[in-house]
């Protein structure tokens, strides 16, 4: 488990080099995206619709190739050092939550039985280690997200990648996801990029929000959430998340009249 270094002290971990996405019909996704992500960052990807928010998201996962430049880590990727929530939860139904959260080991080539106390620890850091038995089925939405979650993090990936994770749940669920992502992050140490719309969530979670703005999808803007962690329900009515917000929302009014 590392600890995460004090901002102004952190080393690369990868890098998006001057990065071009285009695809068929000459849709150009990304263009000239350069992005240095540090050891124990919290980056939100912050942008409207279509700016390639997604694209940058799986380009850094190895799940599609960049057209041009370069995805650069600062020391070889091992399996294991990536974790990846989509906005669905995408759990396997016919699994129970204890092999939902195997799945990467398993990918691995490991038995279930020498990951069990992994796999016991990542469901107790998500608060789910009594449904270890349970079928998706039997669980609610914020429930299954945590499930995801555990799933990704259960190898104590380097980078998290998280792909909108929780647009689709209700308010209270969200904020209370949010603060256990930010407890989870500090436990395992992990850096994450987060992707959403929301000026709120990006503000309550980041210390790097980097705006984009769409056609052609690009990095217009980045600001620095500089307020400490732990961060909690204080922070989330204080006078600097206001101040934050009202910083983030700005940039992101530009980034929609950039694309305008
Ligand atoms: N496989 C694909 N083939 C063709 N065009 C694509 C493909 N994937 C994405 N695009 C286009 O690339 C652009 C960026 O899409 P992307 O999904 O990355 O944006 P986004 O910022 O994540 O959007 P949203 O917030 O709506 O999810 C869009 O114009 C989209 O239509």
């Amino acid at each position: 488990m590392a600890q995460i270094a004090p901002f102004a002290e952190r080393d690369d971990l990868m890098r998006v080099n001057a990065v071009d996405k285009v695809f068929p019909g000459n849709v150009q996704a990304l263009r000239a995206m350069s992005l240095t992500v540090r050891e124990g960052d919290f980056i939100s990807l912050l942008g409207p619709s279509g700016c390639g928010k997604s694209t940058a998201l799986r380009l850094i996962a190895g799940l599609s190739e960049p057209t041009t430049g370069r995805i650069e880590w600062a020391t070889p990727r091992a399996q294991g050092d990536l974790g990846v929530v989509f906005q669905e939860p995408t759990l396997m139904p016919w699994a129970t939550v204890a092999q939902n959260v195997y799945l990467p080991f398993r990918l691995e080539g490991k038995s279930y039985a020498a990951v069990k106390d992994e796999i016991l620890e990542a469901l107790k850091l998500v608060g789910l280690e009594k449904f270890q038995n349970a079928y998706p089925r039997e669980l609610s939405g914020g429930m299954k997200m945590r499930v995801s979650i555990a799933r990704a993090m259960v190898t104590q990936p380097k980078l998290i990648l998280m792909d909108e994770p929780f647009a689709a749940l209700d308010e209270i669920t969200r904020f209370k996801l949010n603060n256990d992502l930010l407890e989870m992050q500090a436990r395992i140490g992990c850096t994450v990029i987060f992707v959403t719309h929301s000026v709120f969530e990006s503000v309550f979670l980041s210390d790097r929000i980097v705006v984009m703005a769409a056609r052609p999808g690009r990095v217009i803007d980045e600001l620095h959430v500089d307020e400490p962690y732990p961060r909690g329900e204080m922070f989330r009515t204080s006078s600097e998340y206001v101040a934050h917000c009202r910083a983030a929302s700005q940039a992101l009014e530009q980034a929609m009249e950039a694309a305008a």
